[in-house]
């Protein structure tokens, strides 16, 4: 014990033993919704994870997934995988970025640190750039946060605004694109009559352009970076307004994948590339999809796509997006210190971990269970593996994904003996849920159904344990409702599909041959939210929890 009396050991659980392999079981976006059509989990066969529901009431039970119970702003604010995962993996709630972004534009800290001094160094004679997504989700960006940092810049002294907008339809309606534009448009017209040049240079729909995740397809973060940086775009528009109206006049467009445009003056020229001298924020607060767009950013050497023109540019993040990389250098808010994981203390305790999804959801049960921390804790003790998700389709058209990959991963870590906890994130409900493709979303769920299977099968034959949750809602509910829940129908009659996350609780379920026959849910926490699941996981290692993580989910009865 150090002279402040922390240590990272942990005590021995008084009745659980150790020794007991754990499989930790992450279902991405799978949440408890009233069964119905749109319910794609209760439409599709998922015997597994009904038998954990119906065969052992008292080793399943809801917790929350959204809003405060994980750190977000309010408790309408859906859930997410950063969320979710911190909350998971941390055993506490800490304030989020939605949140910290927030109380910093209201207290009007965020133009007193260091990184809005840096960028403001470039408001007298040169240009500031936001580059986002612009929608009101509030998963990975907010409007009214950029509309609030547009006036405070603005008001201290930016003279020249140019934003770049990534389209969503993922986190909001699709097609709700051309209403955020209009909403934007009139603030910038606002400035300029205060004599502020401010436009839209750019934009594009985020999963085609700047977007990507965990390296998946840095195509994407180039398209971006062409429109964004050099001002080059296969769709030249007059106005964003207009670009936004005519690409979704196309057949099947989509606001997550419009393609890249910029925006030109009367004689064809880009009106905002970055240029030497100027300013750029990334206004995501979100750190995973805004990786990749930060190190093209930053790193002087830099191989993954060519840049053509490097802008000797200040460039700050919302946040700092990776705490291990320090990336970016420089940011507007600090990000939450998820310190002392339970990955972190259960490695420093000997528990040899394995942890493997497919690329869209790897840095899910790794960099976001680790509190936002890319790399291992001891990699004598642990294992990632990261299976290579399909890239350039949308996932309707391969909805079992690498489900089963990742299953047979886990089993056979499982069987090796060489790990004490194997964590999966089964990415299907989430990934297809987003598509809005109900069919494919319904293939999807018996997909990971039928991975849980494999790995639970693998549990038994090693005697262990296991628990199985999910991050946050989505593919039970594919219908955006009314009040009292009645799906809300378009102008043609059609239903309005739901294609982000929602505010469903999540299930929890434990069991296993390796489970203490007197192992049960509490009764005593009443809503009880993803936090918990960390000093439950601790509990099943045979170890107590530390005294500020959330408490347990379980208690021993006596015999
Ligand atoms: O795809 C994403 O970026 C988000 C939705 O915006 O989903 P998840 O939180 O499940 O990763
Ligand atoms: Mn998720
Ligand atoms: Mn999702």
């Amino acid at each position: 014990m150090g002279s402040t009396g922390f240590s990272w050991t942990l005590p021995d659980h008084p009745k659980l033993p150790k020794g007991k392999p754990l499989a930790v079981v992450v279902l991405d976006g799978w949440g408890e919704a009233n069964p119905d059509e749109y319910n794609c989990i209760h439409v599709a066969q998922t015997p597994v994870m009904d038998s954990l529901k119906n065969g052992a009431p008292e080793k399943w039970r809801l917790v929350k997934a959204h809003g405060t119970a994980v750190g977000l702003p309010s408790d309408d604010d859906m859930g997410n995988s950063e969320v979710g995962h911190n909350a998971l993996g941390a055993g506490r709630i800490f304030a989020q970025g939605a949140k910290l972004v927030d109380q910093a534009l209201a207290s009007g800290k965020i133009y007193e640190g260091d990184g809005f001094n840096y960028i403001k160094e470039s408001f007298e004679n040169a240009t500031l750039h936001l580059i986002g997504l612009l929608s009101d989700g509030g998963v990975h960006s907010r409007l009214d946060q950029l509309q609030l940092l547009l006036k405070g810049a603005s008001e201290r002294g930016a003279k020249r605004i140019r934003v770049h907008i990534l389209t969503d339809g993922r986190d909001v309606l699709d097609g709700s694109s051309v209403g955020f534009v209009e909403t934007l448009e009139n603030d910038l017209s606002q400035l300029r009559e205060k004599g502020i040049d401010a436009r839209i240079a750019s934009g594009g729909g985020r999963m085609y352009v700047t977007m990507d995740r965990y390296e998946n397809d840095w195509d994407v973060v180039k398209r971006g970076w062409d429109a964004q940086v050099l001002g080059e775009a296969p769709y030249k528009f007059k106005s964003a307004l207009e670009a936004v109206k005519t690409l979704r006049a196309e057949p099947n467009a989509n606001d997550q994948y419009l393609p890249p445009f910029v925006i030109v003056d009367d004689s064809g020229n880009a009106v905002g590339p970055v240029l030497d001298g100027d300013a750029v924020v990334t206004i995501n607060f979100r750190a995973d999809r805004m990786v990749m767009l930060a190190k093209a950013l930053e790193y002087a050497d830099f191989d993954k796509f060519d840049r053509v023109r490097v802008p000797k540019i200040r460039y700050a993040g919302m946040l700092q997006y990776d705490g291990e990389l320090k990336l970016p250098s420089r940011y507007l808010v600090s990000p939450p210190e998820i310190e002392r994981t339970s990955g972190e203390y259960l490695v420093k305790n000997g528990i040899r971990t394995f942890a493997c999804s497919e690329t869209v959801k790897f840095g899910h049960v790794t960099f976001f269970w680790n509190g936002n921390r890319s790399g291992y804790f001891d990699e004598t003790k642990e294992e990632y593996v990261e299976i290579p998700s399909d890239s350039g389709i949308t996932f309707n058209v391969a909805p079992k994904m690498k489900a089963l990959e990742i299953a047979e991963k886990a089993r056979d870590a499982i069987l090796s003996g060489k790990f004490d906890q194997v964590r999966v994130n089964l990415p299907n409900g989430d990934m297809v849920g987003h598509t809005g493709d109900i069919k494919a979303t319904v293939v999807a769920c018996k997909a990971a159904d039928e991975a849980v299977k494999i790995i639970l099968d693998a549990v038994e034959q090693v005697g262990g344990i296991y628990l199985v949750t999910a991050d946050h809602g989505n593919a039970e509910d594919m219908v955006k409702r009314n009040k009292s829940g009645k799906p809300l129908l378009d102008k043609s009659g059609g239903i309005q599909i739901l294609t982000s996350h929602t505010l469903q609780p999540v299930p929890v379920a434990i069991g296993g041959p390796g489970l203490h026959p007197g192992v049960k849910f509490r009764t005593d926490i009443q809503t009880p939210g993803l936090a918990n699941v960390a000093a439950t996981v601790m509990n099943l290692h045979g170890f107590e929890a530390p005294a500020d993580y959330e408490p347990t989910l379980i208690e021993v009865a006596e015999n």
